[in-house]
């Protein structure tokens, strides 16, 4: 196919485009760099540096392209609280000049990263597809939008989409990985202070109702999360709208996390007690049994020892191109 990724040379965008290059797909990556890195964009893929509003429509412009997939975002909850502007424009606008752009040029197909964070505080997990959406923050706020956006697309103008909610994306693929300029995640946070770039690592709220007060999330291997945006190339049918929740389907607090990360990188990690951070859900925990059933997912790296592994071991790897900037 011949495809467009935007924010592809970010981390989730950028993984995906190699696997999308590897399997002999024809790829154009569009993405303004405000938070990847171009060095990220894999070898055989086009660049096209912009923003999705100013240059997409070009790509798209031949009427060839047999499908977009939609990674460029601002992603980043706590951010997202305290400057919603930059998430309402960035996230939104930019999204919809997107859908525009791809009815204007009769591009059939879209795979859109949603989150986990569409759903906001659930009443029970795991979360099925199903649950209600009400979002916790203006980031999970923008991405439930940009889905009826692209739900009304699809009724009006035939459009074939695929929404994928992610829940916590981690790991590392054939030398791309998490390297923010800015890093907010957890778990290159905690793998940045092991290697001794961080004197520790903030735990943002220890007062939650879970087993050890901390926060769980569902870790996904990047390199699964990928796999399922193929399937979902394939599997988008026009008219339609499918949504999936994509995740390992177990919780880990983030106390467990760090203690993980220190199994893995034999390093005492030092931690210190922070307080809740804005609009973090106490737990979030996928059922991705709608992916499994319906587009033949099957995840591999689901250990949480594995995540960390491999991420461990792109950090490690990346030497001077290492950012490790505090939020
Ligand atoms: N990382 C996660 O755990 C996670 C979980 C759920 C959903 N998601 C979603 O997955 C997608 C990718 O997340 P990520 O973690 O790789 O983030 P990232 O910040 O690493 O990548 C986003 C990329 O998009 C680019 N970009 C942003 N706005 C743009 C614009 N208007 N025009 C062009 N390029 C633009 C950035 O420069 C960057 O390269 C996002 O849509 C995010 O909301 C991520
Ligand atoms: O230094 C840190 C960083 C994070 N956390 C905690 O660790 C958990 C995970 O936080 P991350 O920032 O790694 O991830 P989020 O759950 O906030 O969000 C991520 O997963 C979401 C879906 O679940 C989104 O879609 C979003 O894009 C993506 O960043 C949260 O409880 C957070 O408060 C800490 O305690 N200390």
């Amino acid at each position: 196919m011949k495809l467009l990724v935007t924010g592809g040379a970010g981390y989730v965008g950028s993984v995906c485009a190699r696997v999308m290059v590897d399997a002999g797909h024809d790829v154009t990556v569009v993405d303004n760099l405000s938070t990847g890195n171009r060095d990220a964009v894999p070898e055989g893929a086009r660049f096209v540096e912009g923003d999705v509003s100013a240059v997409a429509e070009d790509v798209l412009a031949d009427g060839d392209v047999d499908g977009v997939l939609h990674f460029a975002a601002q992603s980043l909850v706590g951010e997202s609280v305290e400057a919603p502007e930059k998430y309402w424009y960035g996230n939104v606008v930019e999204s919809l000049a997107l859908l525009e752009a791809m009815r204007r040029t009769g591009t059939p197909r879209l795979v859109f990263s949603s989150t986990a964070a569409t759903y906001g505080e659930p009443d029970a997990v795991p979360i099925v597809e199903s649950s209600p959406t009400r979002p916790t923050n203006p980031y999970g706020a923008t991405k439930l939008a940009i889905d009826h956006a692209i739900s009304s697309y699809t009724v009006a103008h035939g459009l074939a989409a695929i929404s994928l909610r992610y829940f916590n994306v981690a790991g590392a693929y054939a030398g791309a990985g998490e390297n923010r300029r800015v890093e907010t995640h957890l778990i290159p946070i905690v793998l940045q202070a092991a290697l001794g770039h961080r004197d520790s690592v903030k735990i943002f709220g220890t007062d939650y109702h879970t087993d050890d007060g901390t926060a769980v999330r569902d870790y996904i291997h990047v390199h699964d999360l990928a796999q399922a945006h193929a399937l979902a190339l394939e599997a988008a049918v026009a008219g339609r709208h499918a949504l999936y929740n994509l995740g390992s389907g177990a919780g880990f607090s983030v106390r467990q996390v760090i203690d993980t990360c220190r199994e893995v990188t034999g390093i005492d990690i030092p931690v210190v007690e922070a307080p809740r951070r804005a609009g973090d859900p106490a737990v979030l925990i996928a059922s991705s049994d709608k992916a499994i059933d319906e587009l033949g997912w099957q995840p591999v790296k689901t250990a949480l020892p594995t995540i960390v592994t491999d991420a461990w071991e792109y950090i490690r790897a990346l030497g001077d191109r290492a950012h490790s900037a505090t939020a």
